[in-house]
């Protein structure tokens, strides 16, 4: 199978950092979050997912470069925190992994992240958590790991811990991990079971019928504008509200119909760990990507998504293209 030792080591990696953040969710001190420097918060499970993806990673895949979200400039000089990221580390290293990070070791596997990405050759691309707010709430997040190859996105994984199996089946259990690969189609199994089953988005083609999910945080989305589009295509349902890449795993498997991300602020680029995964895993599962012009993400211009044009993700083709038609209707100037 393509890509078939890269998935099974994604998987087990995502599944690791997903466990390490279900093990202090709702439990951290407001101490355990700092503020960076853009004013977005990271926490000391943000970088402890990041060290332990990181490390496996290089451990498997030495020639491999990796461009993810955080770095350790945040801990670097603060004792009591950098101790508090290694111990957590460390204790989701220790089993199969048999490492055991020094403390240097561990900042540098954090800065593991730090390539610069682009067109050739191949890098992994991490969000460590993704939706920090989400999870800082309470509510939903993700651990978001792809494969880019010659600026295409080949494989991806999400773990969602928080996230019930099913959103319309009562007592569904939480705990989804997302998995999709180039060509094979997009596939879902839970954190303790190793069992997948393969995945497909909405087939619904009328639009009153379907759902929009959106960012919960007003400041990455545009909710009023999305309001304005959801009227315009006659949708009666009020959006679902989401944090993270667990509304591009919700539109695969059909829970949602439409993902509208329009910018809030046209200056904010969009950063690669943000969509590679939930990107592929819902065009893997039948779905439509693309900006809110038609055009594709490009995976391929460094660090950051080469435009800010919002994002808009679909179930299926035709829902694809009335949205698409909407937002030229509701943005007249576009
Ligand atoms: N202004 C602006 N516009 C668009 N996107 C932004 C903006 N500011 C931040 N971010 C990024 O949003 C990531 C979280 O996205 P979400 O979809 O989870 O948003 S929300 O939390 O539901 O609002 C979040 O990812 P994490 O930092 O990993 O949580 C940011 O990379
Ligand atoms: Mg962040
Ligand atoms: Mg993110
Ligand atoms: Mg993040």
């Amino acid at each position: 199978m393509y890509l078939e030792f890269e998935r099974k080591i994604a998987i087990q990696a995502v599944i690791k950092a997903s466990l390490l953040c279900r093990s202090v969710f709702k439990n951290l001190p407001k101490s355990d979050t700092l503020i960076k420097s853009d004013n977005s918060p990271v926490t000391i499970a943000d970088l402890s997912s990041q060290a332990v993806i990181n490390t496996i990673l290089k451990k498997n895949f030495k020639n491999d470069f990796i461009v993810a979200e955080e770095d350790s400039q945040d801990i670097l000089n603060n004792s009591d925190l950098k101790k508090k990221v290694l111990d957590l580390s460390n204790k989701f290293l220790a089993d199969e992994d048999k490492v055991s990070l020094s403390d240097s070791q561990l900042l540098k596997n954090i800065d593991e992240g730090s390539y610069e990405g682009g067109e050739t050759g191949r890098f992994w691309t991490l969000d460590p958590i993704d939706g920090t707010k989400g999870f800082l709430r309470g509510e939903q997040f993700a651990v978001c790991l792809a494969l880019i190859i010659n600026g295409k996105v080949e494989l991806g994984v999400i773990g969602c811990p928080n996230l019930p199996l099913s959103l319309s089946e009562q007592n569904s259990p939480k705990g989804s991990i997302l998995i999709a690969v180039k060509g094979g189609g997009s596939f879902q199994r839970s954190i303790e079971d190793a069992e997948e089953y393969k995945i497909s988005s909405e087939k619904e083609k009328t639009l009153k019928n379907c759902s929009i999910c959106e960012s919960v945080e007003a400041l990455h989305s545009n909710q009023s504008e999305a309001s304005k589009i959801s009227k315009h295509l006659g949708i009666e349902k009020s959006p679902v509200r989401m944090d993270s890449q667990c509304k591009y795993g919700i539109i695969a498997r059909g829970d949602a119909s439409i993902y509208l991300r329009l910018p809030t602020n046209p200056k904010y680029q969009e950063k690669i760990w943000d969509h590679a995964a939930g990107s592929l895993i819902v065009s893997e599962a039948g779905g439509c990507v693309s900006d809110m012009y038609g055009n594709d993400l490009n995976f391929s211009k460094g660090r950051y998504l080469n435009v800010n044009k919002g994002i808009i993700a679909c179930g299926n083709k035709e829902i694809h293209e009335k949205v698409l038609e909407a937002v030229k209707n509701v943005f007249s100037h576009l």
